[in-house]
């Protein structure tokens, strides 16, 4: 990782979950970072670093080459990797502690803000906190989720399952079974067929229905390896399911909610009759520091 401030300045950090799909959190407004896929992969390290299932770079629209045509329409830039250190196009999960740590640093209020992704600007609206302090939940307008024709499968250990091929800006498979346990330990990503299908690879959803528009799920992710939550990956399980379930917000005018149960927690996904899935869940900020220079130069 490079600092065009200093070499040996202290980078400060932040960490925070959404249903226990945790991040790394690096403010850097001016977009002064240069992080290469090892330093993230080294900050995600779960042993040797801060550790992660992914990152998120804080950066100023206007202050970042893939989004500076955005600046007008949102401020910040979600700079989102995977925990091995690749880029991806959407992180629903990281939206939401973006906007959290957003609104802790004065940067947005209780109400509503928009973030730039690699998929386009995600409108975020901030719910206000319980009277017990709770933070409030916080919904994401997810866009649009596109089902790309042609059969899919996904396999695990010889066992496989025709899937779903859903994109919310980045892409999943995802596969109805009957109990979350055939999809074993998850330690290697599941096989997927045909490969042409996911030519960027994809994230994989396991799916059992727990009651009428009530789901739960594993992941499977992209660059991660099984994680505890996926709020794209919830979105495109909730249109799969409804879809399997003969329902079409944009076929009968009438909007559509599942509730989503994950290994972290749970997630409401509502799509509208325009065809915009809104996703809301629990955002948390849980600790700050900085990184040691000395560390950081180490590993470069
Ligand atoms: N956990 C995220 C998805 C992160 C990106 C994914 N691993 C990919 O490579 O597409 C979420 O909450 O959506």
């Amino acid at each position: 990782m490079t600092d065009a401030r200093s070499a040996d300045a202290p980078l400060a950090f932040l960490k925070g979950h959404g249903t226990e799909n945790d991040f790394v959190i690096l403010p850097d407004p001016d977009g002064r970072l240069d992080l290469s896929s090892g330093d993230v992969a080294r900050l995600c390290d779960r042993r040797a670093g801060i550790g992660a299932d992914g990152l998120l770079r804080v950066v100023r629209s206007a202050a970042h080459p893939e989004a500076a045509a955005l600046a007008s329409e949102a401020e910040w830039f979600m700079d989102y990797r995977n925990s091995d250190g690749s880029v991806a196009e959407m992180c629903g999960n990281g939206v939401r502690v973006f906007a959290r740590y957003l609104q802790r640093t004065g940067r947005a209020g209780a109400g509503d803000l928009d973030v730039a992704t690699r998929a386009g600007v995600r409108h975020v609206h901030i719910g206000k906190d319980g009277a017990d302090g709770t933070p409030g939940d916080i919904t994401v307008m997810m866009g649009a989720a596109e089902l790309p024709s042609g059969a899919v499968r996904v396999g695990v250990d010889g066992h496989t399952w025709p899937a779903v091929h859903v994109s919310m800006g980045n892409p999943h498979a995802v596969a109805f079974v009957d109990d979350l346990d055939e999809a074993g330990d998850l330690l290697r990503a599941p096989a997927v067929s045909p490969a042409a299908a996911y030519p960027n690879g994809t994230n994989v959803e396991f799916v059992v229905d727990r009651g009428p528009a009530h789901v739960a799920m594993r992941v499977h992710e992209r660059g991660s390896g099984e994680t505890r939550s996926c709020g794209t990956g919830a979105c495109a399980v909730m249109v799969a399911a409804a879809r399997r379930d003969g329902l079409d917000p944009a076929a009968t005018g009438q909007p559509v909610t599942y509730t989503v149960d994950l290994p972290g927690g749970r997630l409401v996904i509502t799509e509208r009759a325009d065809g915009e899935i809104e996703m809301t869940g629990p955002a948390v900020i849980l600790a700050e520091g900085v990184i040691d220079p000395a560390w950081l130069a180490a590993g470069r």
